[in-house]
């Protein structure tokens, strides 16, 4: 910081933009804040977890603030080395100057104001839900390199799993079942117990005992899960072991299973996770064309869409795969900002960007249609033995409910792209932190065929995601349902990617 001092900072005033100002009044009485500038610190740390900042005008007409009120003696130097950090991060070139500290400051609480508004919303205006959001965020301590802290606690900590054999067994006899632990797998983080139970009539009561099973355990309020066994009498339950024992799978995983999956690029397999025992989960985006990715704030969503996008570019060059971005909130693909992937060389950022893409995917559609019928074929595989040669595009819309419930005229060209595109080597990845009727309509829904959901709140969200509850019993962090055209779902565990360790990747 060689042009301004802290102490030229401290005796300054700050503003943000009117909306962002409207916002911080509205959040100080909801949250029953006494000043704005607790609400600035915690918008400002919550945009400082993120990567750039939208190319976007903010207006500086909020009411100003002293700097005084925003920082104390202890914490300005803080505050102002995470500020320049990220803006130099993201690549702001003139970082010195109290003027683009200013700018830097005001976009900050301008994004951060917007999203603590959204996380509201999203936890049903509940106070205990909310907070709950902002620690999983870890909200106001930025995260350059994403999350090593967490890691480094949760590996730090990590005990190993115990066989809880006979503690089933006794919260099984408890439910009025006899049954014998047949065996035991530790998965990385629940535990699979072959179970003979001594009487096959008594599957239904147990399906019905679940939940008093939970108890019996002391799972709190993680539910066991029960499935078929190899033999008659045999069935698998799945029961929940304490954070501490968890194994997460994590970029090394990940590289470790894309590197078993052959070269070849014809395909589009995206790898979101590792299943109950530990295995590696892949699919094809070509036989499960579009992919909704759902599930509530803070539980994952976006690290699993960082595995499925590493998981495309991993395996394919920029001749064989481009990715379209769509970021209506402005705040998820800043780390791809530079990559030889992006279709039109660009991330659409923002609510009119992201309109303009997708009616240039449904163009790019429509004239690769065209293409193949002069060709005489029916999708790009084919025109490929004919010399036409394109690349996939996979578009991944970020808030799928910010485009679509403004916007019904988008939504219909979002639902034409989702019936007709894969022909044309067009895949869709929707996520949504709102899965609700009205973001994942009738239309849409049967023709996004792929799923994956992520812990939600109610059992009612679950249904709409997955067509069936069970997302709301998930333990959180990237823990997941998948369910794939013509499947059954299946339960698993995302890899946990950094920010880091999705650049790690992109320089390849
Ligand atoms: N696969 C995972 N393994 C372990 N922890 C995870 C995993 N995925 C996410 N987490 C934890 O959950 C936190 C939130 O993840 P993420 O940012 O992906 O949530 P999100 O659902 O995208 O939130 P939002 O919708 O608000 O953007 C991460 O910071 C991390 O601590």
């Amino acid at each position: 910081m060689n042009n301004i001092s802290l102490q030229q900072i401290m005796s300054a005033r700050f503003r943000t933009s009117t909306h962002a100002d409207n916002l911080t009044k509205m959040l100080m009485e909801v949250l029953g804040l006494s000043t704005k500038a607790a609400v600035a610190r915690l918008a400002i740390g919550r945009s400082l977890s993120l990567g750039a900042l939208a190319d976007e005008q903010v207006d500086a007409k909020g009411l100003e603030i002293p700097a005084s009120s925003l920082f104390t003696q202890d914490d300005v130097a803080i505050w102002v080395g995470l500020i320049l950090t990220h803006a130099r991060t993201f690549g702001i070139a003139a970082t010195e100057g109290m003027d683009t500290f200013r700018s830097q400051l005001r976009q900050h609480w301008h994004r951060g104001a917007g999203l603590l508004y959204e996380d509201w919303k999203s936890s049903n205006e509940d106070f205990d839900n909310f907070v709950g959001t902002l620690v999983k965020r870890r909200a106001d301590l930025p995260d350059r390199s994403g999350y090593p802290q967490e890691v480094t606690r949760e590996r730090s900590e990590e005990a190993s799993p115990t066989d809880q054999s006979s503690q089933l067994t006794r919260a099984l006899s408890e439910i009025g079942i006899n049954a014998e632990v047949k065996g035991v797998i530790h998965g990385p983080r629940l535990s699979r117990y072959r179970v003979a139970l001594r009487d096959v009539n008594q599957i239904d009561k147990l399906r019905r005992g679940l939940e008093p099973l939970a108890l019996a355990m002391s799972l709190q309020q993680h539910m066991p899960t029960l499935s078929a066994g190899d033999e008659a009498r045999i069935v698998v339950i799945d029961v929940p072991r304490p954070r501490s024992t968890w194994k997460n799978a994590g970029k090394r995983e990940l590289l470790d299973a894309l590197r078993a999956i052959p070269v070849n690029g014809d395909d589009l397999i995206v790898c979101p996770g590792v299943d109950v025992v530990g295995k590696p989960l892949q699919f094809d985006l070509r036989t499960s064309p579009h992919l909704l990715v759902g599930g509530a704030t803070g539980q994952g969503k976006s690290v699993c869409v960082h595995a499925l996008l590493i998981s495309l570019i991993a395996k394919h060059s920029p001749a064989s795969l481009r990715l379209a971005l769509l970021d209506p909130k402005q705040v998820e693909f800043g780390v791809y900002a530079n990559s030889r992937f992006l279709w039109q060389d660009k991330i659409a950022i923002g609510g009119g960007a992201c309109r303009t893409m997708v009616e240039d995917l449904v163009t790019e559609m429509d004239d690769r249609y065209r293409r193949l019928s002069e060709l005489g074929v029916n999708n790009i595989a084919e025109a490929a033995r004919k010399g036409m040669h394109v690349p996939y595009i996979v578009a991944c819309i970020d808030e799928l409910a910010d485009l679509v419930i403004q916007d019904r005229d988008l939504e219909q060209k979002i639902v034409r792209l989702a019936q007709l595109a894969r022909a044309a080597g067009i895949h869709l990845i929707l996520a949504t932190q709102r899965p609700d009727a009205k973001t994942f309509s009738g239309l849409l829904r049967s023709n996004v065929p792929a799923r994956i959901a992520l812990t939600v709140q109610k059992s009612t969200e679950s249904q709409i995601i997955l067509d069936e509850p069970g997302a709301e019993d998930l333990l959180g962090a990237g823990d997941m349902i998948v369910k794939l055209s013509g499947t059954e779902t299946l339960r698993a565990h995302g890899y946990f990617l950094s920010l880091a360790d999705v650049e790690s990747v992109m320089r390849k």
